[in-house]
């Protein structure tokens, strides 16, 4: 069974990575099924497909397409809140189809959360978009993974301002308890080691920069060591991400969204893989978005859609497998 791979923005680099990852894949007898307008397909065969089923026996020779039609014409780099139906559309289609077993996972373009905010669209980005889609709102968690990282923010989309404000003891341990779930099913780790970051300078100095630590996050740790979780800290962030201290740990668990994916996207941005843990689907992302100043130009790299295609197939195939023993 085979992933599908969404439009994401049309006037993002999006099309272009996926003539690359078609290229790239039919090499490598793997493959996926794109939903996606036809016509910002160039110069690579093109074969409609009624449904997923067929894209295999496609893909060599041709990128299997699912239509999606774009009510606006497309210009690369120019994005449209006019064309937001067709992306919206193509996630949900995906969405459905890995909900009904017929594909192994959804690998999502990227969008742009600014565009189908102006064109009225009611979430923040696909996360959690993806999780209303799949009935369980709130349940979300999104990972940053690669080879040489992995990190979980426990706050999101939000200001900084409201991440301050919303971050709590209980979140803490909700998301620490999923992520430890997901290293063990998803990632095969069979003991998990999560290192939990501070909030403050130097995780608060003992206090003198912050109680956070001592208020809510020293809890949360000992809430989760409580449940059997290899919970450990808060460490100082500014050393957390170190060439000494990332081999002691098999995921960062850090308080907002910057504290998370700067290391990530500083130490390994062209592997970097957007994962959403909490859903019933295997969701997967490039780590990057639109880039709307290149699209078109043919200068785009496809190496994080790679990546994270390669990490749909293994995901997808380790949730049958565990689907298959029922363990
Ligand atoms: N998962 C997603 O859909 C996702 C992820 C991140 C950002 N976004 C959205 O993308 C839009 C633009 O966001 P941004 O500018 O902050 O981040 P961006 O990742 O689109 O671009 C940041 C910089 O990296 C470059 N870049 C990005 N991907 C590249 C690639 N594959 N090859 C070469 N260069 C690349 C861009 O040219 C730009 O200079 C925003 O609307 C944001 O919400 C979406
Ligand atoms: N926060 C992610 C990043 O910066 O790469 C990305 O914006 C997530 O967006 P989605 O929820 O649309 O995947």
């Amino acid at each position: 069974m085979l992933p599908a791979l969404t439009m994401g923005d049309p006037a993002g680099i999006g099309p272009e990575l996926t003539i690359d990852a078609w290229k790239h894949l039919r090499e490598h007898d793997e493959g996926f099924v794109w939903i996606g307008d036809p016509r910002l397909i160039a110069g690579i065969p093109v074969q409609v497909v009624a449904g997923p089923e067929e894209a295999g026996s496609v893909f060599a020779q041709a990128l299997p397409v699912m239509p999606v039609h774009l009510p606006a014409k497309v210009t690369p780099g120019q994005p449209d809140p006019a064309l937001a139906s067709g992306v919206i559309e193509s996630i949900e289609r995906a969405t459905a189809l890995a909900l009904e077993g017929r594909v192994s996972a959804v690998v999502t373009n990227p969008i742009s959360k600014a565009v189908l905010k102006a064109a009225g669209f009611g979430f923040p980005g696909h996360t959690e978009f993806l999780a209303s889609l799949c009935g369980v709102p709130g349940e979300e968690i999104m990972m940053l993974a690669s080879p040489r990282l992995r990190v979980v923010p426990v706050t999101v989309h939000v200001s900084l301002r409201e991440a301050l404000d919303t971050l709590t003891a209980r979140r803490i341990v909700q998301v620490g308890k999923t992520l430890a779930e997901a290293l063990r099913r998803d990632f095969g780790l069979e003991a998990p080691r999560i290192a939990v970051a501070g909030l403050n300078p130097h995780a608060g100095e003992g206090g003198v920069m912050g109680v956070e630590e001592r208020t809510m996050i020293e809890p949360a740790i000992a809430a989760l060591r409580d449940a059997g979780i290899d919970a450990s800290g808060p460490y100082p962030p500014d050393t957390l991400f170190t060439d000494i201290a990332r081999p002691l740990y098999d995921a960062a668990l850090c308080m907002y969204h910057d504290q998370a994916l700067i290391p990530l996207k500083t130490l390994d941005m062209a592997n970097g893989v957007n994962v959403t843990l909490g859903l019933p689907i295997v969701r997967t992302s490039p780590d990057h978005g639109t880039a709307f100043s290149i699209a078109g130009t043919g200068t785009a790299d496809p190496a994080s859609l790679l990546a994270a295609l390669r990490m749909a197939r293994d995901l997808g195939a380790r949730r049958a497998t565990v689907r298959g023993t029922g363990s």
